[in-house]
């Protein structure tokens, strides 16, 4: 490959089909305006970057920013700007920005999300500015929208643990963890507009066309600055010992528990926040422990195996700590433990914590962190559950669907990792808010190529949802290929045993024996689909997800919205 497609492949996310930000699918590059000197091109911009030269002026510290301090930095001498709710020193790149350094100064001191989306939402700022990173803009929450509703209902809160007749049950009484109540407040039009521009947790709507019409007051925020309300229980077999934590319906906790020096450790997260139970047991357990979390009551449930078949006089001593708000994420280890083929260019990779574990909310991805040649590259992936993954590895936390983009960097280094190799990631990430879907009886799932991973968990948790029913998920899923489609066995044997799981799958290069849909995702095609498979759009109850590359994004929301699918109703998965 020439340079000149490498580095246009740097720059640039517009590739049909690349999801991987590092890769360097081939395409000619827009016609540049000539504005740079010489020695201002990509490559004098890398070498810069890598020489250590401090391109934040701040010392290289990440720390969050308030909108009314990013204001500030508006000079040539002393430019900031953000996208997506990062926040980077562009001073040092002024004078390297192909569109001229009047243009760039454009969006100082102001998130620049929307102007730059306008003029080219494909160039890949993120990798072109890793180095000019200060930090994340700060949400404004205190005039946030809280639903009433989200506080728990006394029935949930008492419900007690699954407890089966022939098994010795001794419940200590429900231990309560209050915190404040959540309140429901009103907050004035233009403040609510302004958190959501400036909100990192929202960037989804900040794709060009969309915030424009959205109608605000239709849409939960999150609780962002009220620390979750857990409760806890335990019950015990002679062989079990089974602790369960509440956290209300719909809050969508991220779980993960270990055994640290002879306790027991469970961390959870909810809405950004983190809270760790400790457990200083009363007896030892074996190491292997079972966490089942049910996303519809919000009950995580951890179960120990004792070393010694007795009944104890109790679980131990159980403390709870503070909340904190999750402000940064740990860039953690994990060894591969298991790996198999999905496709003829994707694998399945089962991975293990080395020391702790990214605490992971349905709907939410990790992002995986790799030095190559002095570089750091990351990618995003939403892990796999294990019912897509029939193979039971014990200890396998995470599960990555990874894909081969053979002209990108990352994913060519994590597909041929061999097992006993380890990984960087961290997390969690995402802004998914499973409450939305409350009254969700019909899901409508685009996906395209690797965009199916988010859709995974949300299928099942459709289908297992017992209160409201689902009564359909259609799921239409757009592939160059057949042989590029990821988990089509399972699918064909979920549609089966589950008649309310409809999977279309829509092939843009289908091979001569193909006997379903052809075509990329249009205008035409989807009213078509929409039409043959009499599928209705009821505003209550049903809801849209999205994933898949940029432009396959835009299309399929303009789409959704041409058919009357409200933007409340829709959740873009972005990496
Ligand atoms: C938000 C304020 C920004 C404005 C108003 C702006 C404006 C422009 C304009 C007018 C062009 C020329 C387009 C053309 O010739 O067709 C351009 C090109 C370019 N800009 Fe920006 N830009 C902004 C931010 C950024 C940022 C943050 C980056 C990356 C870190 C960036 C990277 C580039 C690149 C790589 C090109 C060349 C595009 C190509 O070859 O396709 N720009 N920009």
């Amino acid at each position: 490959m020439s340079i000149r497609k490498l580095l246009c492949c740097f720059i640039c996310n517009r590739c049909p089909d690349s999801r991987d930000t590092s890769s360097s699918v081939s395409h000619e590059a827009k016609n540049n305006k000539n504005y740079l000197k010489s020695g201002n091109g990509l490559i004098d911009w890398i070498r810069l970057g890598n020489s250590g030269v401090d391109l934040t002026g701040v010392g290289g510290r990440v720390r969050m920013i308030h909108p009314s301090e990013l204001k500030q930095h508006n000079t040539k001498n002393d430019a900031w700007l953000a996208i997506r709710g990062r926040v980077y020193n562009i001073t040092q790149y002024l004078p390297f920005h192909p569109g001229g350094a009047e243009e760039l100064m454009r969006g100082a001191g102001r998130d620049a999300t929307e102007l730059f989306d306008k003029i080219h939402p494909w160039i890949n700022y993120d990798s072109l500015l890793v180095k000019c990173l200060v930090g994340t803009l700060r949400v404004e929450t205190q005039d946030i929208f809280f639903d009433a509703n989200d506080s728990f209902p006394e029935s949930d809160l008492l419900l007690p643990s699954s407890i089966t007749q022939d098994r010795i049950v001794i419940r200590n009484q429900l231990t309560n963890y209050t915190t404040p109540p959540r309140k429901k407040r009103l907050l004035p039009e233009d403040d609510f507009l302004d958190a959501l521009n400036t909100s990192l947790e929202l960037e989804e709507l900040s794709l060009p066309g969309y915030l424009g019409t959205l109608k605000i007051f239709k849409r939960e925020m999150p609780p962002e600055d009220v620390p979750p309300a857990l409760f806890y229980d335990w019950e015990q077999t002679p062989k079990h010992l089974t602790i369960a934590v509440y956290t209300g319906p719909y809050s969508n906790p991220g779980a993960y528990s270990r055994i640290a020096e002879g306790n027991l450790l469970i961390e959870v997260t909810i809405n950004g926040w983190l809270q760790t139970i400790k457990v200083l047991l009363e007896e030892t357990v074996q190491e292997h422990l079972r966490t089942k979390v049910c996303y519809h009551s919000g009950k995580i449930e951890i179960t120990a195996y004792k070393a010694e078949s007795k009944i104890w006089k109790s679980c131990g001593e159980i403390t709870v700590g503070s909340p904190n708000k999750i402000t940064s994420h740990k860039i953690l280890e994990y060894k591969v433990i298991c790996k198999k083929v999905l496709t003829h260019d994707s694998w399945m990779l089962a991975m293990a914590p080395r020391n702790g574990s990214i605490v992971l909310p349905l709907g939410h991805h990790v992002k995986v962190h790799q030095t190559i040649a002095g570089s750091e590259y990351v990618r995003s992936y939403t892990p796999v559950n294990n019912y897509w993954d029939e193979e039971i590895v014990n200890n396998a936390d995470i599960r990555l669907a990874v894909k081969r983009y053979d002209n990108g960097i990352l994913s060519p280094m994590l597909t041929s990792l061999n097992i006993g190799e380890f990984v960087k990631a961290a997390g969690p990430y995402g802004t998914f808010q499973l409450h939305r879907l409350k009254s969700t009886r019909i899901m409508y799932l685009l996906a395209a190529g690797t965009g199916i991973t988010p859709m995974l968990g949300l299928i099942t948790f459709m289908l297992t949802r017992s209160n409201p029913k689902c009564d359909y998920v259609h799921l239409l899923f757009f592939n160059k290929t057949e042989k590029d489609i990821m988990f089509h066995d399972k699918m064909i044997a979920l549609a089966n045993e589950d008649k309310r799981f409809n999977v279309i799958h829509i092939l843009s290069n289908a091979g001569e024996t193909w006997k379903g849909r052809k075509g990329r995702i249009s205008a035409k095609l989807l009213p078509e689909i929409f039409g043959e498979h009499k599928i209705d759009y009821d505003e209550d109850t049903s809801f849209a997800c999205v994933c898949g590359p940029k432009e396959f994004t835009f299309i399929s929301l303009n789409i959704l919205k041409g058919l009357g699918v409200e933007e409340s109703f829709i959740h873009v998965f972005i990496g």
